[in-house]
C-alpha cells in the first residue's frame, strides 16, 4: 500500500508533474529550451497531484474549454488533458483518487460536462466516462483516386509559413466555429504545445488554408512520411493529415481536392475524421477511400446531470423517464424526464435505467439506444421507450471532436 496525499499542485510543481506525465506516456522529459516554448500550457490551475512526501508520483490535469452540444449550444466544459500515475506506484488507487478529487472540484465549480481521450478505453468507465463520439482513419490511394465532377471547386488554397500559421490559425479555428457536437474550444494554452509538435523550429508539418467567397474558412495540417527505398523505388510518400477544420462542406472538399493533389505522394492518411465524413463519396471510384478504423474518440462524463441534459435539445417525440447511476457523484443519481420541452428531475417510474458513463454515450446521439439496450448496457423497463429515446438523442450530424488534448 503507498501512502500519498492529493492536492493541487503549486506552481513551482508543474515542470515535475509534467515530466511525471511525459514519463507516464513515454515520451522524453522535455528540456529546458522546451519547457520555455510550451510551459505556459500547463498552469498549475486545476492540476491535482499525488504526493508521496514532496515527491509527485501521480497527476490529473483539465482545463477549462467549450464543447458544442446536439441542437448547437456551446457549453463550459472540463477537458481532461493529462492523467499519468508514476511506474512504481501504479494499481494502488492512485488514479482513483485523483479522478474523485478532479470530479468533485469540476463539480463544485458548476462545470456540467467533462470529456477526455483516453489512452486506453478500459480505464474511465468505471469514472462515469462513456465512449461519446468515434472517429474514422481514412486512406486514400494516390494518384488512382479521382473527385467526381460534382464536388464543389471553389476558392484558394494557399501554404502559410511557420510564423504566419502561429498567427492565423488560431482565430482561424474561432471563425470556423463549434459547428458539430462534440467539438471543442481550444483556448490560449493549448496552441503553445501543438505549435510546438507540428510547425513551429521542432515541428516538420504544412499548413495550408482555404479561402472563400467570405475569406479564409478551413485549414489543414499535415506531415508528410518518406516511403521510397531500393526496393520500391516509386512509391511516393505518405501524407499525414493532423489537423483539418472546415466552415462547411465547400471548403472541406477543396482542402480534400488540395491534398489529393500533392506530388509525389501514394496516399492521403488522415485518423480522427468524422465517421460521416464523405471522403469516400466524393470519388468516382470509392474503393480508392478505403476506412481502416473506428475507434473510440471523445469520452464524455457528465458532471451535473440535470445541467447537462438540459444543455442539448432532443427532436419532437413523446418524452421518456431515465433512471441514471453514478457511483461517483451519487448527487446525480435519480429520474429524470427527457423530451422535445427539455430535461429534468423526476419521481415518475422509470422507462430505462443506465449508469452515468451509458448517458455519456448516448448524449451526443454516437450510440443508438437500441443498440445500448441490446449491449446490455440500458435495462428496458418499457420497450417501447427504447425507439423513443432512439428519436430524442439522435443527431443528423455524426458527433466529432477534431481536437487532440
Ligand atoms: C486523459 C489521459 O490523459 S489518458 C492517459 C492515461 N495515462 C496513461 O495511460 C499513462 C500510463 N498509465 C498510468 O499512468 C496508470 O496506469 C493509470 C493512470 C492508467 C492508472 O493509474 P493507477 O493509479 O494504476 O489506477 P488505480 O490503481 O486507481 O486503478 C483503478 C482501477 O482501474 C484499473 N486500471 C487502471 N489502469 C488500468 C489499465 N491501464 N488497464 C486496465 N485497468 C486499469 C485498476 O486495475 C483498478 O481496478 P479495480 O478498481 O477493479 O481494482
Amino acid at each position: 500500500m503507498t501512502d500519498f496525499d492529493v492536492r493541487l499542485i503549486t506552481d513551482e510543481e508543474r515542470r515535475s508533474t509534467f515530466d511525471l506525465l511525459g514519463r507516464a506516456l513515454h515520451s522524453n522529459r522535455v528540456s529546458d529550451e522546451t519547457w520555455a516554448r510550451v510551459g505556459d500550457s500547463w498552469p498549475a490551475a486545476h492540476k491535482f497531484g499525488a504526493f508521496d512526501g514532496d515527491a509527485p508520483i501521480g497527476v490529473a490535469s483539465s482545463f477549462d474549454t467549450e464543447i458544442a452540444v446536439p441542437g448547437g449550444a456551446v457549453v463550459g466544459v472540463a477537458a481532461v488533458d493529462g492523467v499519468g500515475v508514476r511506474a512504481d506506484r501504479t494499481r494502488r488507487g492512485v488514479l482513483t483518487a485523483l479522478m474523485a478529487a478532479q470530479l468533485a472540484d469540476v463539480a463544485a465549480r458548476g462545470v456540467a460536462l467533462a470529456v477526455l481521450h483516453a489512452s486506453e478505453p478500459t480505464i474511465y468507465g468505471r469514472f462515469g466516462y462513456g465512449s461519446a463520439a468515434l472517429g474514422k482513419t481514412v486512406r486514400v490511394a494516390r494518384p488512382a483516386a479521382r473527385l467526381h465532377e460534382r464536388v464543389p471547386a471553389s476558392g484558394d488554397v494557399r501554404m502559410l509559413t511557420p510564423d504566419e500559421a502561429v498567427k492565423e490559425i488560431p482565430g482561424l479555428y474561432r471563425r470556423i466555429g463549434l459547428h458539430r457536437p462534440g467539438m471543442l474550444g481550444r483556448p490560449d494554452l493549448w496552441w503553445p504545445i501543438a505549435h510546438d509538435r507540428h510547425v513551429g523550429p521542432a515541428g516538420s508539418h504544412v499548413v495550408a488554408v482555404h479561402s472563400g467567397p467570405d475569406g479564409d474558412d478551413g485549414f489543414v495540417v499535415y506531415d508528410t512520411v518518406e516511403h521510397r527505398s531500393l526496393d520500391a523505388p516509386d512509391e511516393g510518400a505518405v501524407l499525414k493529415v493532423r489537423d483539418l477544420q472546415a466552415a462547411g462542406p465547400v471548403a472541406r472538399a477543396a482542402l480534400w481536392r488540395f491534398l489529393l493533389s500533392v506530388d509525389l505522394v501514394s496516399a492521403v492518411h488522415a485518423r480522427h475524421r468524422p465517421v460521416d465524413e464523405p471522403v469516400a463519396a466524393m470519388l468516382t471510384d470509392h474503393r480508392h477511400a478505403r476506412s481502416l478504423d473506428v475507434e473510440d474518440d471523445l469520452w464524455l462524463r457528465p458532471v451535473d446531470v440535470a445541467a447537462a441534459l438540459g444543455a442539448r435539445t432532443y427532436r419532437t417525440v413523446g418524452p421518456v423517464v431515465l433512471a441514471v447511476t453514478d457511483r461517483t457523484l451519487p448527487a446525480n443519481t435519480g429520474h429524470y424526464t427527457v423530451g422535445p420541452d427539455g430535461a429534468a428531475r423526476t419521481d415518475t417510474a422509470a422507462d430505462l435505467a443506465l449508469d452515468v458513463d451509458t448517458l455519456g454515450m448516448l448524449y451526443l446521439g454516437q450510440w443508438s439506444a437500441t443498440a445500448l439496450a441490446q449491449a446490455g448496457r440500458i435495462e428496458v423497463r418499457d420497450p417501447a421507450a427504447v425507439a423513443r429515446a432512439d428519436e430524442l438523442f439522435t443527431t443528423v450530424a455524426a458527433p466529432w471532436c477534431g481536437t487532440l488534448f
